[in-house]
């Protein structure tokens, strides 16, 4: 299995600066790339990573996506005087040029490679370039927005020509629409293009209508081009998540790309004087988690904006740490999305509805929208340049991102004898068996001196006192009655006071009577309706054919179980999968990779001692290997969808990162 993750940095990318004044462009910085990189040093992360050298983007590489007569302009500029450079610069819009730029331009382009190429030849498993200056918005013909060659789009196009890729995804969480990006794939349906950004309602910067939610692509690139406008500042955690479980990751998943590019830009955070929004660093700890079972966990990172020095370089090392494998931190406190941001969700999912089938349900335009479509068109005229006034985003505070440690062992695991301890997991036994342990569960032990029964669940309670003591990460355990050990582990975590999610993969209904004490909350899959509705904490999930049905687990697991098990914050997951269950084996893992988002990565994985051809497949997931890939997504069936989004519209009132429509409440 591949592992590795590729720094690409050279501090030659610090040496160019703005040389004359100019308020629009003075936030980009060389410390920008400095404190990043200093930050790396400082938490032990340069040396955890393979360190990968730039090279120069050549004229053919650049020319996959610019035209000659802006190459061949760029590349007088390293002999032009201040003035030459001062007039140059005139043509292009909130960009500066300098003697060294071109250098450093063509660095940062091949810095991009670089990374593509470790990763696809399999060198490493995926990595981020840490580069100046930022590529998105530069357009084939012109330099802008700081950018001089669009480096994530010059790297789409090389992976697909030289590497055979075929469908690439680009998440641009950069804070500005990367209109370049755009433009270069809007009509190319191998290049899914994904992108958030202040909009403001086109108020602003670059104040393009072409931003919008409704421009999905062109021509055959329609559905392949998809823009999410936040038509407010100080969008929250929340918000963004909303937006990957209920935008980018189910089309994500239906694309099922070979490659992914992210623009990662961190004017998105918290601080920065472009963005104004107010997530914090750690949130792109679970964005990059949440990419990396795509595209068999190949993800290239390369730096776009983020002008907050303190924010810039958390944010830097936070993706890092999430790269290298390390545990995600606690989602905390997350409360709905806003409704500015509900309403973009809901704009954007019907927009997109005609053209990926895990959308086909979404709801229609809201009929605000049409309304105020009109009078958008009216302010197009009126529309004015606002004036900048310095934004005072350096006095804004937050709490530093809490540690990310792993724990000495990542994967513990019990398992009957003749059964192999997979490599890199350690088996594990209860050195010191509660002697009172058969008392204590008589009521789920049929027969109390059952003594195998009792030395695997003593190992059970013991592992999940390792895991929530932080000495172990994950565990895998095979039992000879699942239902039985499922009810220890909720009665064990809960008599230590532990919040556990439950997602059981069956294929009946499954005896157990949970209290709806709120310390436990299960999701539960199966073939069956369940009669019994009961509280907010237990949720049956039906599939009318059952658990082999991807597309239908996946809708539920990225639109359902990910936003509430996100908002329910649970210290421990639990993965449950009954015998009779038909889960495919890589659905099966994407669940392990998917969820291990949550609980600081403690997911306890449970199944039947008969399956001991999962052990390897499940091990591998839960030491941090990427799950496999699905291949693209068929639609799910209409009745399940149908059943999930009733049960969406019950529970979304309790958890509230469910909703995807915004109420009419104009
Ligand atoms: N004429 C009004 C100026 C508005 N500011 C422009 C800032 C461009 C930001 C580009 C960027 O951050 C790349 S990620
Ligand atoms: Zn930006």
């Amino acid at each position: 299995m591949q592992t590795g993750t590729a720094l690409i940095y050279d501090e030659e990318m610090t040496k160019y600066k703005l040389l004359w004044v100019d308020p629009a462009c003075k936030i980009e910085v060389p410390e920008r790339l400095t404190v990043s990189h200093e930050a790396l040093v400082k938490n032990g992360l340069v040396d955890r990573c393979v360190s990968v050298p730039v090279r120069e983007a050549t004229d053919a590489d650049i020319l996959l996506v610019h035209s000659e007569e802006y190459l061949e302009a760029v590349k007088k500029t390293p002999f032009m005087t201040l003035e030459d450079l001062m007039e140059f610069t005139q043509q292009y819009g909130d960009v500066y040029f300098h003697p060294n730029i071109y250098h450093c331009a063509k660095l940062a382009a091949g810095a991009a490679l670089q990374l593509v190429d470790n990763v696809m030849t399999g060198k490493v498993r995926n990595g981020m370039a840490l580069v100046r200056p930022p590529g998105h918005h530069s357009m084939r013909s012109a330099a802008n927005g700081f950018c001089v060659f669009n480096n994530v789009s010059i790297a789409a196009q090389y992976a697909k020509q030289k590497h055979g890729v075929e469908r690439v995804l680009i998440v641009d969480w950069d804070v500005h629409h990367g209109q370049g990006v755009q433009y270069c794939f809007e009509d190319d349906p191998s290049v899914l293009y994904f992108s958030w950004h202040r909009y403001e309602h086109q108020k602003f910067w670059p104040q393009l209508r072409e931003s919008d939610y409704d421009c999905v692509g062109k021509a055959k690139g329609a559905g392949f081009n998809i823009n999410v406008p936040w038509n407010k500042v100080g969008m929250q955690n929340t918000d963004y998540l909303s937006v990957f479980f209920h935008v980018l990751l189910p089309v994500a998943y239906e694309f099922c790309p070979d490659l992914v590019l992210v623009c990662a830009g961190f004017d998105a955070a918290i601080g920065d004087p472009e963005g104004e929004m107010c997530a914090t660093p750690d949130i792109f700890a679970h964005l990059t988690h949440l990419l990396m079972n795509l595209a068999d966990g190949k993800v290239c990172a390369v730096l776009e904006g983020g002008y907050n020095l303190t924010s810039l370089a958390q944010s830097v090392c936070q993706t890092f740490q999430t790269l290298l494998g390390d545990p995600t931190p606690l989602p905390v406190n997350l409360d709905g999305p806003c409704q500015s941001a509900l309403e973009s969700v809901h704009c954007v999912r019907s927009a997109q509805k005609p053209y990926w089938s895990c959308l086909k349900h979404a709801a229609d335009l809201p009929t605000f929208e049409l309304s105020t479509k009109r009078i958008k068109v009216v302010e197009e005229e009126e529309r004015t340049e606002k004036v900048e006034e310095e934004k005072n985003t350096e006095e804004i505070v937050w709490p530093d991102p809490p540690k990310r440690v792993s724990p000495c062992v990542r994967t513990a695991v019990v398992l009957p004898d003749g059964v192999d301890c997979p490599d890199g997991c350690k088996r594990f036994t209860d050195l010191h068996p509660d002697p009172l342990l058969g008392k204590k569960l008589e009521n789920i032990l049929k027969d109390s001196n059952d003594s195998d029964a009792l030395s695997t669940l003593s190992s059970l309670t013991a592992l999940i006192e390792k895991m929530e003591t932080n000495k172990i990460c994950n565990g895998l355990v095979l039992v000879r009655d699942v239902s039985m050990a499922m009810m220890c582990v909720v009665q064990h975590a809960a008599s230590l006071n532990k919040r556990a999610l439950i997602v059981c993969v069956a294929n009946e209904a499954i005896p157990i009577d949970l209290t709806d004490d709120g310390k436990t909350i299960m999701v539960h899959f199966s073939s069956k309706e369940s009669e019994e509705q009961k509280g907010k904490y237990y949720i049956p999930v039906c599939l009318k054919k059952g658990c082999s049905d991807t597309s239908g687990i996946m809708q539920a697991v990225l639109g359902l179980v990910l936003p509430l098990g996100y908002q329910y914050n649970p210290d421990l997951v639990l993965l449950v999968r009954m015998p009779d269950c038909r889960i495919s084996e890589s659905v099966w893992q994407q669940l392990i990779g998917i969820l291990q988002g949550l609980a600081q990565e403690h997911t306890l994985v449970l199944m039947q001692e008969n399956e001991k051809a999962s052990v390897t497949p499940s091990a591998s997931t839960l030491l941090g290997n990427p799950a496999p890939r699905l291949g693209p997504l068929q639609g799910p069936q209409s009745d399940d969808v149908e059943a999930l989004e009733r049960l969406r519209q019950k529970l979304q009132s309790d958890w509230t990162l469910l909703q995807t429509t915004a109420p009419d409440s104009r």
